[in-house]
């Protein structure tokens, strides 16, 4: 059975469809791109897919747990994080702090639980810590684990993004444009961690990603969006020569 299962959603913004009958199935541990000229509806589709909109027709389901109608915490609690297009970190704290504050946050854990079982608050504490030093570990960012987040360069801030998305042990990552604004460096930096993210932490990962040379090396499949539909979908050496797909890219003039 599909991990995820995006069925003829449709997303309508007033009279515009900026997803019109999409589906879309991922297998546990597939690297899933989503490409397509600007506008054709990417974000919506992971807007949807994590619960900041909800579709006007469709149904999406993840491991069994219906996410159509579901909220953005509820769906991280079924294992489902997004790394966002725009950071969404908080500039002034630490490192560290942010994915500390991620789980807070998005994990079941209280204020009052600690005061009342302060034993299993604290080992919760314990589990937390361990869960984002090994972050930190994996995303090679012990330099600036103490480091204030507004302080730091642009390329370690979407790393510290993905981080913080990581720091919630998600089964499903979705990533908008990880590598948007980088050096050649930092983009081949970050490839290298997409593909140990599923190499070593078998994490699915839904990618989308502008830059096609990466797309084509590094996915298992690939859809491409055009208008909101999918207008192709395969491998990416078979998306690649689809005429649909090239009149899409070469007709949106990008
Ligand atoms: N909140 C909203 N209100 C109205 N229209 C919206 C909203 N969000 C998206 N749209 C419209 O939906 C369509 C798809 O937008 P979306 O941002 O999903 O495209 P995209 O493929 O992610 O584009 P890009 O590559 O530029 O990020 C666009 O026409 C956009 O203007």
């Amino acid at each position: 059975m599909a991990q995820l299962s995006v069925e003829n959603v449709t997303l309508s913004f007033g009279g515009i469809n900026a997803l019109n009958g999409v589906d879309v199935v991922v297998e546990p541990g597939e690297l899933v791109s989503i490409i397509g000229p600007n506008g054709a509806g990417k974000t919506s589709l992971l807007n949807c897919i994590s619960g900041f909109y909800h579709p006007t027709h469709g149904r999406i389901t993840f491991e069994g747990h219906d996410l159509t109608h579901a909220s953005p915490h509820t769906i991280t609690g079924y294992g489902v994080a997004r790394a966002f297009q725009n950071i969404e970190l908080f500039g002034g704290v630490s490192v560290l702090e942010n994915l500390m504050l991620a789980r807070h946050t998005y994990l079941k854990y209280s204020i009052g639980a600690a005061s009342v079982f302060y034993g299993s608050a604290r080992r919760v504490e314990v589990e937390n810590r361990r869960v984002v030093e090994d972050v930190i570990d994996f995303m090679e960012l012990e330099p600036y684990r103490k480091a204030l987040v507004g302080n730091l360069p642009y390329g370690v801030r979407k790393r510290v993004e993905v981080a913080r998305a990581l720091s919630l042990e998600p089964k499903l990552l979705l990533l908008d444009e990880p590598m948007a604004g980088m050096t050649l460096e930092e983009k081949e930096d970050m490839v290298r961690f997409i593909l140990d993210i599923l190499a070593e932490r078998g994490t699915t990962v839904i990618l989308i990603e502008h830059d096609l040379g990466v797309v084509m090396d590094i996915s298992d499949r690939v859809y491409v969006l055009d208008f909101g539909m999918v207008i192709a979908t395969g491998k990416p050496e078979d998306v690649a020569e689809n005429p649909a797909v090239i009149e899409a890219y070469v007709g949106g003039a990008g």
